[in-house]
């Protein structure tokens, strides 16, 4: 490594420690580590709103699709295949298109894949709300689900480097709390649109144009990163817009910071070859990598997009029965999903990314392990089949003693009367081919609203335990959101050096798209091969390993430039024990056990201590 490095480390290092302790004395101007928000110039919010656009678009377009496929349904004769098809395909292609978008991203630059996105998703959005057919429509998904593939990667990327440091956290986050934001508009879309039942999902899936429109004009005036621009040696331009969204400060030590970096990390590693190879082959970015990666898969594995598309089964669990109700209701579900987002923009500045993801997944586990024990409790308290009608097809649902098997059996469903006593009259009957709403025969065929018109529960069963269920589900939600929903996104925005930043952050939300494909497709045969509460027991044991790899690979980020972070991975990753006492950069590594604040300053004391580095002379 050469000594160049070595000193950059060295200055880095004691900037990033002054950092975590408090300002420098004596500073001459003010620079942009020392800004507060009162001195951060609008602009730099701008970007921030018209950038997280994107994000917006990522949440409606995920979430509009479950209420518009009720219409659907109906409308275009989906069969439950054509049915997965247009949910998932959205899914697929978004994360083929994140891991292309890398490359794109380090060739175009941030701004120009920003402006694709947007054009994707005016062009998606076009298509499906004319879509005359339903190949037409898989079309306009598939067209939506690239624009978020390159719009989940780029977004965090752009926003973190625009960023003054001591606000990075908080905008970069706040593009979470538009993909919160956009589920929950999609799902107030979805209940306000249900009663439209002729073309009503036209209005659902193409009212996303307007926020696309909106983001691809504002994006033609505003300016590209400077950090992409110094990368391609476009200086001056880069010195431009920096001086443009710091607001007239000191912008003179961020620019030689952000230059140094680019030479240093040229002379370390090439500037030739392909850049994955390069990532993994240089310790601290294949660190970087591995914990990018591991915190989006955990994202994913806490089970966060099958509670929030179970929601309205869970609801139905708790007496919901009318499917428009189970819409609105829904909604709420969403709208819990975003206000605890809001809670996450507000602390990940104050606590830090670490402590707020930690604490996150430990309430995460807790609550999918009450979520668990409600549906334990359900199953074991499963209301008996108490009529068992001659079934002349011979299907599986005859042989079931009670609601339990029965629910979990996918061609049956439960059909039943209740009064204040409980439920009465149960069969276990095989459910229609042409739609899970009824049975395929007896009086669970056509049901009508009269009150004595029996009960038809398909995917659930009725029980006294939904109020467990429910808590489980709200105190999900209060935890995941401010932690585990928002740091991924944001802690991948700042782990890479500039030259493998579009990569790592497409590999990432690669890997995201990937696990979201693969838990929504199995939830349905886990649950069916380990009941409900199995499959949530499962989802709070990963949450367990995710709390382990996070306890001991994620380094605090906050308050550092995006320069200085590179150099939390220089060394051995995901250990709170022993670290060696030196290298030969003259960087010392402390354990926890050793730290004393009266030479160290202020600063935690928990195992990110062993990422902090002490200068030889301070030592
Ligand atoms: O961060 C987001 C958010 O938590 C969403 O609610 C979820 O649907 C996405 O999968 C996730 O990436």
């Amino acid at each position: 490594m050469s000594n160049r490095t070595g000193s950059r480390r060295q200055k880095a290092a004691e900037d990033g420690e002054r950092s975590l302790i408090g300002p420098p004395s004596g500073h001459a101007g003010e620079s942009v580590r020392d800004q507060d928000a009162s001195t951060t110039p609008f602009f730099v919010y701008l970007l921030a709103f018209f950038s997280a656009l994107g994000g917006f678009l990522f949440g409606y377009d995920t979430g509009v699709v479950s209420g518009a496929m009720l219409l659907l349904k109906k409308e275009m004769h989906l069969s439950a295949l054509w049915q997965e098809l247009l949910v998932s395909s959205t899914v697929g292609a978004a994360a083929l298109s994140a891991l292309s978008g890398g490359f794109l991203n380090g060739w175009l630059g941030r701004r120009i894949c920003i402006l694709i996105a947007s054009f994707i998703f005016c062009g998606g959005g076009i298509v499906m709300a004319v879509a005359l057919s339903k190949v037409v429509l898989l079309v306009g998904r598939i067209t939506v689900g690239l624009g978020i593939g390159i719009a989940s990667m780029t977004v965090p990327v752009y926003i973190a480097e625009v960023s003054p440091p001591h606000l990075r956290g908080q905008l970069v986050t706040i593009n979470s709390l538009f993909i919160t934001g956009g589920q929950f508009i999609a799902s107030v879309v979805d209940g306000a649109f249900s009663y439209l039942s002729h073309d009503g999902w036209r209005y659902m899936l193409g009212l996303s144009i307007l926020p696309a429109v909106l983001q691809f004009f504002g994006f033609i005036f505003l300016p590209e990163s400077p950090r992409w621009l110094l990368q391609k040696g476009r200086s001056q331009e880069a010195r431009q817009v920096l001086g443009r969204i710091r607001g007239g400060q000191n912008i003179e030590e961020e620019y030689d910071t952000i230059r140094t970096s680019i030479e240093e990390e040229e002379n370390e590693t090439g500037s030739g070859g392909v850049v994955i190879l390069r990532i993994l082959s240089y310790g601290p970015t294949r660190r970087a990598l591995i914990v990018g990666c591991g915190l989006q898969m955990f994202q994913q594995l806490s089970g966060i997009n099958t509670v929030m598309y179970y929601s309205a089964t869970i609801l139905q669990m708790a007496g919901v029965r009318e499917d428009k109700q189970a819409i609105w209701l829904a909604g709420a579900t969403s709208a819990t999903n975003f206000v605890f987002t809001l809670v996450g923009v507000w602390l990940v500045e104050r606590v830090g990314r670490r402590k707020l993801t930690l604490g996150s997944l430990l309430g995460t586990g807790l609550s999918l392990t009450l979520l668990a024990v409600g549906f334990l409790l359900s199953a074991q308290h499963s209301p008996p089949v108490t009529l068992h009608p001659v079934d002349f097809h011979n299907s599986t649902c005859r042989l079931y003693e009670s609601c339990e098997p029965c629910m979990l059996d996918p061609d049956c469903g439960f059909c039943y009367l209740e009064n204040d006593a409980g439920v009465f009259n149960s069969s276990c009957v095989p459910v229609s081919p042409a739609s899970t709403d009824s049975a395929a025969w007896g009086r669970c065929s056509n049901r009508t609203e009269e009150s004595f018109s029996p009960y038809w529960a398909y995917n659930y069963c009725p029980t006294s335990y939904s109020w467990v269920v429910l808590l489980g589900l709200i105190l999900y939600l209060a935890s995941f959101a401010p932690g585990m929903g928002t740091m991924p996104w944001t802690v991948n925005s700042e782990i890479y050096p500039l030259w493998a930043r579009s990569t790592g952050n497409a590999c990432s939300a690669g890997v995201n798209w990937i696990f979201n494909v693969l838990v929504s497709l199995t939830f349905l045969h886990v649950a069916e091969y380990l009941t409900y509460y199995g499959a949530f027991f499962l989802y709070a044991g990963l949450v367990v390993l995710g709390l382990l790899f996070v306890l001991c690979c994620l380094p605090e980020t906050k308050g550092l430039q995006l320069e200085e972070i590179e150099n939390l991975f220089a060394r051995r990753l995901c250990s709170c024990g022993d670290l060696p006492a030196s290298d030969d950069n003259h960087v010392h590594y402390i354990r926890s056990s050793d730290y004393r604040p009266a030479h160290y300053g202020a600063v935690d004391s928990d195992c990110a201590i062993a990422y902090i580095t002490v200068s030889t002379a301070s030592w």
